[in-house]
């Protein structure tokens, strides 16, 4: 046996032996009395293994490329190592592992639909660019974060949609350094110790998913973890959170999407989606794994299905600080966009009471929308009855009335249209021409629904029609600006989901704006976070979505653009956070006390005070050196 052999043989006794005297001096009960009075093991160089000794654990092991194996650690290592919850479940062989790493070396692939690429979606050098800034994220995130603030209109289309949705639909090919933890059903009994592997003491921000229903993807299973990733990048260069507070955070329930099961890369668990009683479990579980060990950071909900993602939300919104962004951010951005919408058309916020409002996407961020709009509607002076009056909702059976013979859920019951209700199921088409709606709002996640025909409707009835095809990425979004402009003669008022260029038409450039809840999340999570609020209530995702429109300049309004700049991301995040905080304040619920006495003093010593605690990409020193040596 050569000398490196019997070392790492003796190093793996010792270790072992170590190992049983700690579970003794713990009272573990993996050995019991006898074992301390036994004689000690023999060494027998024959019943040795080719160990080698490794001082690192957890992710200090995974960063470390001499003994890392990403997915090939097997389980024993995993437990002994502090590794679990810190990569997928799954173990793949080195074969695997090697199989997949040469599909990428020869062939290089993209992994890109062509049908995708034509309709402004992701191109062969947003891969490019994903994959440039992955690294950089891997090796530096000062760098990377100081780029991804510098050059945020240029860059957030690739760490976050549409490029996020060609990574979650490719993560299990494109997988090679982990992020975030990772917990399955599987898990059940041991989330509570899992989260301690997570290397940092103090986390600020958590973004969670099930992978139920990423962006309008559909279930991606374990893959779904690419959006909380994509979020955070997001909460980091938009809102200033420090990124070694962030925790993403994926519970893989299973799969119903069998391309995925079949797919034999899939690190997911192979199993079909949990739901029911036994789901809830799993979930409780893990909201008390993670808020007991973080009990201060704010857990955002993100991209869970229909069946899910409100009764989730409704709870854990009393006990926890968390919000769900597809039903509440979204909200707040899209009355915010109306709000803006009206100011381009000359109005005030009060004509939000007479807008007809056709929404197409019955689920959790539609029902979110309509709920919000309808509460904006309140404040200007309506009843909630008779707000719900001027909205006209679809789902994938068409217009939703009392008549549908299906149980409605408690958030689309109160839309279902009432009077009028013989043309239950009426296509889109039919309605927006009986409607004549002024805003028409896509949240269905199912593609080209804004047809040439329906766009048309909506200019010959208006004179600047409202239409934000929200859906995301760029292939679901309903229908993209050159549509719309050319179906309404270039009077279009236009929002979608992902970015869509600016149009030129009959010689003129025509604004396109971005509705996405990417400008209310960051704030409203820093607002709650610095405020120490505990709970996000209606009023302060009212007070979000009034903060982003009033961050519209004026001039920008003269331009039809319905939301502020993305360059200016930092401000906006800002600014929503300080009126998030006011209204906490207002309600009694801003338990922060700094926070409190800055708000008490001025509107500036509010803002200054946001301001400061916004972490900024910067090369801080490592080792105190004297003045000026550092430079
Ligand atoms: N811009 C933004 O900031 C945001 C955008 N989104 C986007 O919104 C979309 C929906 O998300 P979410 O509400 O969570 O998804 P859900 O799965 O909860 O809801 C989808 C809804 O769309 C309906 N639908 C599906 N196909 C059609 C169709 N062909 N015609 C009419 N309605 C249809 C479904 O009806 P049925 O139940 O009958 O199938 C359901 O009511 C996604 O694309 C997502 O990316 C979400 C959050 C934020
Ligand atoms: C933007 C977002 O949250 C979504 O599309 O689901
Ligand atoms: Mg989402």
């Amino acid at each position: 046996m050569s000398l490196l052999k019997r070392r790492a043989a003796y190093g793996a006794l010792r270790a072992s032996l170590a190992e049983g005297f700690a579970a003794r001096l713990l009272g573990s009960g993996v050995n019991d009395a006898r074992a301390f009075s036994a004689p000690a093991a023999t060494y027998k160089p024959s019943d040795t293994v080719d160990v080698e000794i490794v001082r690192k654990k957890g992710i200090d092991l995974i960063h470390d490329p001499l003994f890392n194996k990403g997915t090939g650690f097997p389980v024993p290592e995993r437990e002994r190592l502090e590794l679990r919850g810190l990569l997928p479940k799954k173990s793949l062989s080195m074969q695997a592992q090697a199989d997949r790493f040469m599909e990428d070396y020869q062939l290089g692939k993209t992994y890109i639909d062509p049908k995708h690429v034509s309709d402004g979606g992701v191109t062969p050098d947003h891969v490019r660019r994903w994959k440039v800034l992955q690294e950089l994220q891997d090796r530096n995130e000062t760098l990377f974060y100081r780029l991804l603030l510098d050059n945020f209109v240029d860059m957030a289309p690739i760490v976050y949609t549409p490029t996020v949705g060609w990574a979650c639909l490719n993560f299990h090919k494109l997988y090679r350094r982990p992020r975030g933890m990772y917990f399955d059903a599987t898990d059940k009994g041991e989330m509570a110790s899992m989260v301690w592997n997570w290397p940092a003491n103090d986390v600020d921000a958590i973004v969670v998913t099930d992978g139920g229903r990423i962006l309008g993807l559909g279930d991606l299973g374990l893959n779904g973890l690419g959006i909380p990733i994509g979020k955070l990048d997001l909460y980091v260069a938009a809102a200033g959170f420090n990124p070694g507070r962030i925790l993403p955070v994926v519970l893989d329930v299973g799969t119903s999407n069998r391309v995925l099961k079949d797919d034999p890369l899939y690190l997911g668990l192979n199993q079909d989606r949990m739901s029911g009683p036994e789901y809830f479990e799993v979930m409780d579980e893990l909201v008390k794994a993670l808020m007991g060990r973080y009990p201060d950071a704010v857990l955002q909900f993100e991209d869970f299905n229909m069946e899910h993602a409100t009764p989730l939300l409704d709870r854990y919104r009393h006990h926890h600080l968390c919000f769900n962004d597809d039903i509440q951010g979204t909200a707040a951005t899209a009355v915010a966009g109306v709000y803006g919408a009206l100011r381009v058309q000359g109005k005030s916020n009060k004509e939000l009471a007479q807008q007809r409002i056709v929404l197409v996407g019955a689920g959790s961020a539609g029902m979110g929308v309509a709920r919000m709009l309808a509460l904006g509607m309140v404040k200007q002076g309506l009843t909630y009855e008779e707000a719900t009056a001027n909205f006209w909702i679809l789902d994938a059976d068409g217009l939703i009335t009392v008549k549908r013979e299906k149980q409605l859920s408690s958030t689309v019951e109160p839309f279902a249209r009432k009077t009028q209700a013989d043309v239950e199921g009426e296509t889109l088409a039919a309605t927006v021409k009986r409607v004549k709606p002024t805003v028409l709002i896509g949240l269905a996640g199912a593609g080209k629904l804004f047809t040439e025909e329906v766009l048309t409707t909506m200019g010959e009835h208006n004179e600047r029609p409202i239409i934000m095809p929200m859906s995301n990425p760029t292939h679901r979004m309903e229908c993209n600006a050159m549509e719309a402009q050319k179906a309404t003669g270039g009077r279009t008022i236009f929002a979608s989901g992902s970015p869509c260029n600016d149009v030129e038409y009959e010689g003129r450039t025509i604004s396109s704006s971005q509705a996405n809840n990417l400008y209310i999340f960051p704030g409203l999570a820093l607002g709650a976070h610095l405020g120490a609020t505990r709970v996000i209530t209606d009023e302060m995702l009212m007070a979000a979505a009034e903060a982003l429109g009033d961050c519209i300049p004026e001039e920008d309004l003269d331009k039809d653009i319905v939301y502020p700049r993305l360059k200016d991301i930092r401000y906006v995040s800002m600014i929503v956070a300080k009126r998030v905080m006011k209204m906490a304040y207002d309600m009694g619920h801003l338990h922060s006390f700094a926070a409190k006495k800055a708000l008490e003093i001025s509107d500036e010593e509010l803002e200054a005070y946001v301001q400061e605690h916004m972490w900024e990409p910067v090369y801080k020193p490592l080792v105190n050196l004297p003045v000026g040596v550092q430079e």
